[in-house]
């Protein structure tokens, strides 16, 4: 499947239309595959929503988000105009069967019925599986239609269930598209590459050479304008169920027979099912959970999380797990798993800590070899090696570090994640998806801390608004001698 090139015509209707992840991310995203010429003519983007507009008025939403959220770089008045010819609305409650359908149902009849057709599904995941049903009743279910759907897969196994059941009625699981933008950035997907490309580090990526393994993916900004749903989600639900726990499959899975999308969610999945439960009292001493308070963030006084949502709340900004993986290759390696709002700095990235030499001849002992995978920003990889000091006669070391980014050419930065996904629904290409046991294997590993957390049984810590996170975090770490990457500078 070649990826640069045109895909075929398509009809996308996005439900929830009208919100912010349409207009912010969506949108921009298609303009730019369209601007980036894999967009056919004919393709069209049918907006649906309950807000009653026309389609000049919708025409004219889009126009505004699209001149807010592209950098300037990309905005083309008459590509934005051509762009907006290939967008259409219909005002429609998705959960009500009386709703206009029938203004839906004449819009698509006018393609193909051979039309590839995708329902993205960017409303509240409780909406999905009525979604489904009217679709099916007003049989606008056709062989070649798919359908995406957008995190949160439910808020716990029981949930995560009822969705999946609730779409798979009605769609094949090969036509249903789990959206996890991570897997959209091209630096988890080369995860992939670097490991089964470059045989000198897989020799090397198990237990008899690694330390230990951080996944790190920290946010400076706050919940923003998603208080409602962040405060009934968190950091555990919102980022290490989804994202972290993928890239962790990544990182850790065995290779895959081929990237064949079957082949690598199995290699993933194989590593969620061997996770070692974190239940009873593991979760106190396994698991850190904390509410930034007020701080500093980029030189700017930051509220503390209580003061931005007005009222008291039992939902962490900041998770750290310390994970296991009960298989030969990863015996006794921790993965430490952390997110957090409010940090210091924006980073997402994995690093790789090796284990040193049990003996050295040295004047100075050397540092525990390091591959850093930074996912964003400056994406890249760094190893961190032991040389020689040239500045000294005695034979004392010095670290130096081998440093290559990653550039997409023309100083063009990384397209964003979004933009492939939403054309690999087109292609019908779901390696960069997650499957449904994927899901469901992710919510059963984290369900026993979110239940001992919801029951306080473990107690809530503090870190400033622009701080790295906690310091029960640290000692955390430092109970296996470890330390997190921003102190081993
Ligand atoms: N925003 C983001 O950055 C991210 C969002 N997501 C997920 O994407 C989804 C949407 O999020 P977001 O855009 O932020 O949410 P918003 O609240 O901004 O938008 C929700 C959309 O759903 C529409 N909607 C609500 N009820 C119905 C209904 N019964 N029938 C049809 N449309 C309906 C709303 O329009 P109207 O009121 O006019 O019906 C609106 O267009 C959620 O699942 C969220 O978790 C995931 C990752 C990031
Ligand atoms: O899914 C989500 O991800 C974003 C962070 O994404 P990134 O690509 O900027 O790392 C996070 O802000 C949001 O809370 C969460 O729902």
């Amino acid at each position: 499947m070649d990826h640069a090139q045109q895909v075929e015509p398509f009809d996308y209707v996005i439900f929830g239309a009208t919100g912010d992840l349409t207009m912010r991310k969506l949108l921009p995203a298609f303009y730019n595959r369209m601007r980036s010429g894999q967009v056919p003519d004919e393709a069209r983007i049918i907006g649906t929503a309950r807000t009653a507009l026309d389609r000049e008025e919708f025409v004219d939403r889009v126009r505004e988000a699209l001149v807010r959220f592209l950098p300037k770089e990309v905005r083309d008045p008459s590509l934005i105009e051509r762009f907006l010819m290939r967008v259409d609305y219909v005002t429609l409650d998705g959960t009500k069967s009386g709703s206009d359908w029938d203004g839906l149902a004449a819009v698509l009849s006018t393609a193909p019925p051979e039309r590839i057709r995708v329902y993205y599904f960017a409303t509240a995941p409780q909406l999905y599986g009525a979604i489904c049903e009217n679709l099916h009743a007003k049989h606008l279910i056709t062989p070649f239609s798919r359908v995406v759907l957008e995190k949160p897969i439910g808020t716990d196994s029981a949930t995560a269930e009822a969705i999946n059941n609730g779409v798979g009625q009605y769609f094949p699981e090969n036509h249903i598209f789990r959206i996890d933008h991570y897997l959209g950035k091209e630096t988890v997907q080369n995860v992939i590459g670097l490991r089964f490309a470059n045989p000198i580090i897989e020799a090397v990526w198990s237990s008899d050479f690694i330390e230990s393994v951080q996944i790190t993916a920290a946010e400076t900004v706050g919940v923003e304008g998603r208080a409602a749903y962040y405060n009934t989600s968190g950091a555990l639900r919102d980022m290490i169920q989804n994202h972290l726990l993928q890239v962790l499959g990544l990182v850790a899975m065995e290779q895959p027979e081929s990237l064949a999308a079957d082949n690598v969610r199995n290699a993933k999945l194989a590593v969620l099912n061997a996770l070692r439960p974190i239940t009873g009292d593991a979760v106190r001493t396994e698991t850190v959970r904390a509410q930034y308070t007020e701080g500093m963030v980029g030189g700017k006084p930051a509220p503390g999380y209580l003061e931005e949502l007005g009222e008291p709340s039992n939902t962490e900004t900041y998770a750290l797990l310390r994970a296991f993986i009960d298989t030969p290759r990863w015996k006794n390696v921790p993965f430490y798993l952390r997110t957090a709002k409010r940090s210091a700095e924006k980073v997402s990235e994995v690093v790789i800590t090796f284990k040193t030499a049990p003996t050295h001849m040295f004047s100075t002992p050397p540092i525990a070899n390091c591959l850093v995978i930074r996912i964003q920003p400056h994406e890249g990889v760094e190893l961190h090696l032991n040389v020689k000091n040239p500045a000294t006669d005695a034979f004392t070391l010095k670290e130096s570090v081998l440093n290559a980014e990653f550039e997409m050419g023309g100083g063009l930065p990384f397209p964003d994640s979004y933009e492939r996904l939403l054309l690999d629904a087109v292609r019908g290409d779901p390696v960069l998806f997650i499957r449904r046991d994927e899901v469901e294997a992710a919510w059963k590993w984290i369900e026993p801390v979110l239940d001992a957390w919801s029951e306080n049984k473990s107690p809530m810590e503090t870190y400033s608004a622009g701080s790295y996170g906690p310091s029960k975090a640290t000692t955390l770490l430092a109970e296996n001698g470890h330390h997190w990457h921003e102190n081993m500078e």
